[in-house]
């Protein structure tokens, strides 16, 4: 479609951002003008200020709400308020024919100024347990995209865990994964297991985030152990694909994307995620027979030398099963359809 302007807005977290960059690569291909709008705060600067596939940008200034009281809800609110009045000169000004709205509080200024100049306005919702901001735009959005429920659309992941996807049917190295910020209670797992692991000849791969590095760092060399240790690594594909089990929270871009990669997974919910929508997201995989799952406060080395006995290459052939490549583009083009029609 010539001349078609779609405005991308939300963020925060890298979950949410990963899905504005596969639609927005999508749309790029597509030589569709692409717009961003996102907060100062959270990680939506630090992903996108330079990307210059965007036809044009804007931060503004707005922070969460739901964990806020009194009057820094209030004073929260207001701002967004504020926002929403610049997001609808910025969306005026670049004549924006559809919104996509990944969520997070950075989305809410575009959303509600696309429901007040009836601009189309899309959701996707990356969580099997609907958000609070999508839950109230939801009833005013044009379509709902979601990878659960009754019609569901792949995830949004990127090509490479496809690519280096493989069946695992015996566990020669795990892999730990925090999420985007590392997670401690899984770091202090990792290394609980750790003894028992070098025992079984069984590798380990850790992603530790930026804050808990050099603590793991030095209880690994405390222990005597080699591990494959890191902080961040923006090719994760590559450290998975070497790895035959995960343990890992369950924010929803890392479970689809370990989903696409076909590596089994035991996942431990982040406790404190909004309605504990990471518990949700992982209950579905089980409910798939495609996973594990258990609580922090419930973790033991027993449930996960369990999960190393038994029958992995079954639960990897089900996670092929589970996604496919396509989520982006399913997504632009159901959006341009509908502006279209
Ligand atoms: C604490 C919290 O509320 N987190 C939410 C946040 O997830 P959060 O951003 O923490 O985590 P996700 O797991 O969804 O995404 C993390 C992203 O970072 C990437 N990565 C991670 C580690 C690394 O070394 N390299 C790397 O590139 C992953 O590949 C993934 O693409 O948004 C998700 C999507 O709405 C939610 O499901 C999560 O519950």
């Amino acid at each position: 479609m010539q001349h078609c302007n779609i405005l991308l807005t939300g963020g925060g977290t890298g979950g949410h951002l990963a899905i504005v960059r596969s639609v927005k690569d999508e749309l790029l291909k597509r030589g569709i003008n692409t717009y961003y709008i996102g907060s100062e705060s959270g990680q939506d600067r630090a992903w996108f200020e330079k990307d210059d596939d965007f036809k044009d940008k804007l931060f503004l200034p707005t922070r969460g709400v739901v964990n806020q009281k009194g009057l820094d809800k209030l004073y929260s609110i207001s701002q967004i308020f504020k926002s929403m009045l610049q997001a609808k000169e910025f969306m005026k000004a670049h004549n924006i024919d559809a919104v996509l709205s990944v969520g997070g509080f950075s989305a809410a200024p575009a959303s509600f100024a696309a429901i007040l100049i009836r601009i189309p306005l899309f959701i996707h919702e990356q969580n099997a347990l609907t958000g609070r901001l999508n839950k109230i735009l939801k009833p005013f959005s044009k379509h709902f995209f979601s990878s659960y429920g009754s019609d569901p659309v792949d995830y949004p992941v990127s090509e490479n865990f496809f690519k280096t996807a493989r069946v695992r049917s015996e566990v020669k190295r795990v892999i730990f994964l925090g999420g985007s910020q590392g997670a401690k209670a899984i770091n202090d797992f990792a290394l609980q297991l750790a003894p028992e692991l070098q025992k079984l000849g069984i590798g380990i791969i850790h992603q530790t985030g930026k804050r808990d590095y050099e603590r793991v760092s030095k209880e690994y060399k405390k222990l005597n152990i080699e591990a494959d240790v890191f902080a961040f690594d923006k090719e994760i594909y590559l450290r998975i694909e070497k790895a035959d089990l995960a343990v890992s929270r369950a924010g929803a871009s890392t479970l689809w994307e370990l989903t696409a990669a076909q590596i089994p997974t035991l996942f431990i919910p982040y406790p404190y995620a909004a309605g504990d929508h990471q518990y949700y997201n992982a209950a579905y995989h089980v409910g798939m027979n495609a996973g594990w799952v258990v609580r922090q406060n419930m973790l033991e080395r027993d449930i996960f030398l369990n999960i190393i006995d038994s029958n992995i290459e079954v639960v990897s052939k089900r996670l092929g099963t589970m996604i496919s490549q396509n989520g982006a583009c399913k997504i632009v083009k159901t959006i341009l359809d509908l502006v279209k029609a």
